[in-house]
């Protein structure tokens, strides 16, 4: 058996308060078009950090909005300046990017937890990012559920201070830990309020009012028990303008992979969600956990990415973990995180030496293993492969979505030399890590040929033709 499946080196990583009588279904708000042209995107806002002089926002809104005219256009009190319209929950054709504040999937009026045990979630988005939302295949799927339902985490006292979760038993790589629509989505950039006779800092401190006002529509929108959950998680950002929603989704939003605005490179045009248990976990710069959004069910899927013992506590990583430690904790500073994981105590000038250079490693590996799928006479990389991989493992980086791209190069070669024992470990270990990143097996990674050799080797695994056993 001799047969690689990566042709070249592109093997990539495929790669509350009650809710409030409304509607059959939830009618969706929509932000009225402005005088300045809203539908063209103005300039996203840098949002500040640390302590900022609030006390006269207030003021600062009155003079921006003279005369607002409040409104009740379903629940709560509104500015008619901030949402003009009101269009029934199941619209879909809006012809711009009209920012709408929608429950996705749609509920019946009054539901509760027991009638969509599956929850739902408060949206603040662009038209058509809801129209791509409804019309993804399948949608909307029920939530992936746990093998046996079992429940696998629990949230309690963290030594990192605070809550945190914890597996409630032993998880094997790729295991779910839990599957959870997020209690809000929203968008991730603050569009500049323009106003004459304002500072730039003003201005800022205005968008970010106004936002928060509109954030409290959605939040006015969910189930006590959903508002509940929501305003319990931690804030840290109340010092730097951001109202108490605004500071809870900046502490605690993942970014929603795949629904973007109008580039999906553009963070500015992104959207962020905020989860009951997802945003318990607290940072590690070697975390154990990986996470995927699936937008067909509109769930954030939680899998461990190593073995994981029953009682650790749970991690994901809030910065780029290929940083030095000092790198890391100035990043981690503003969030109010002095990060005490195991990466951050054990690190020395090696592992800070080690982490910056692993692109570099892997970028060579990469270009190696390009030469050598086209021309077998050249040096493989496997020995480079299998270094990295023991010293990532080590420092605790599988989470790095370039470990996949190594497991598959090592999987490659050893399936193209026949070498059938180690290509069956590595092709394993290349499914059990395609399942923990994205929930899917290889076969639906793009790896299909990867899968087809892994089956064909495990129904005869002897060593007969391979090269390194039998050299020729
Ligand atoms: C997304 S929340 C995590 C859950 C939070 N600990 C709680 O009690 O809800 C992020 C906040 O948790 C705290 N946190 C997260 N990771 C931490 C760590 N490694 N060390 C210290 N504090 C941490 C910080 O206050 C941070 O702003």
């Amino acid at each position: 058996m001799k047969r690689g499946f990566l042709k070249t080196a592109k093997a990539k990583k495929t790669e509350g308060i009650a809710l409030p009588p409304v509607a059959l279904t939830p009618p969706s708000l929509c932000v009225a078009p402005k005088g300045d042209g809203f539908f063209a995107p103005r300039p996203v806002i840098k949002l500040p950090y640390g302590k900022v002089e609030t006390s006269n926002v207030a003021s600062l809104v009155d003079f921006v909005q003279p005369n607002i005219v409040t409104a009740r256009p379903t629940e709560g009190v509104v500015s008619k300046k901030l949402f003009g319209r009101e269009f029934p929950g199941d619209t879909l054709n809006y012809s711009d990017n009209t920012m709408v504040i929608t429950t996705l999937p749609r509920v019946k009026s009054g539901a509760t937890l027991d009638d969509e045990p599956d929850n739902w979630t408060e949206c603040i988005l662009a038209g058509p990012v809801k129209q791509r939302i409804l019309s993804t295949p399948g949608f909307p799927q029920p939530v992936e559920k746990t093998a046996g339902e079992k429940v696998n985490h629990r949230v309690g006292p963290s030594p990192f201070g605070g809550l945190g979760v914890f597996a409630t038993r032993p998880l094997r790589t790729g295991d779910l830990i839990v599957a959870e629509r997020p209690l809000l989505i929203s968008k991730r950039g603050i569009e500049m309020t323009r106003s004459k006779g304002l500072t730039q800092a003003e201005m800022i401190q205005v968008s970010m009012q106004e936002w928060e006002e509109r954030l409290g529509v959605a939040l006015k929108r969910m189930t006590d028990e959903n508002r509940k959950a929501f305003m319990a998680l931690a804030n840290s950002h109340t010092e730097d303008g951001s109202g108490p929603i605004l500071g809870i989704i900046r502490t605690n939003g993942y970014k929603v992979e795949g629904l973007y605005d109008d580039h999906e490179n553009d963070d500015d045009r992104a959207y962020s969600a905020v989860l009951n248990v997802m945003s318990r976990i607290n940072h590690s710069c070697s975390p154990n956990t990986t996470h995927h959004f699936d937008m067909a069910s509109l769930s954030f899927h939680l899998r461990a990415i190593r073995d994981t013992e029953e009682g650790e506590e749970l991690s994901s990583s809030y910065c780029n973990i290929f940083q030095t430690k000092s790198e890391r904790a100035e990043l981690l500073a503003p969030y109010g995180i002095v990060c005490a994981c195991t990466g951050c105590v054990g690190a020395t000038k090696e592992t800070d030496l080690f982490r910056t250079e692993i692109t570099k490693r892997f970028q060579k590996i990469q270009a190696d293993h390009l030469v050598w799928t086209k021309d077998h006479s050249r040096p493989n990389p496997l020995a480079a492969s299998l270094q990295l991989i023991e010293e990532m493992e080590k420092e605790g980086l599988r989470a790095a979505p370039l470990f996949f791209t190594l497991l598959a190069i090592v999987a490659n070669v050893y399936s193209a030399v026949g070498h059938a024992d180690d290509a069956i470990k590595y092709l394993e270990k290349l499914d059990d890590y395609c399942r923990a990143s994205t929930g899917r097996s290889m076969e639906d990674n793009g790896l299909g040929e990867a899968a087809a050799i892994l089956k064909e080797l495990k129904s005869d695994s002897k060593c007969s033709k391979c090269l390194v056993c039998n050299p020729v």
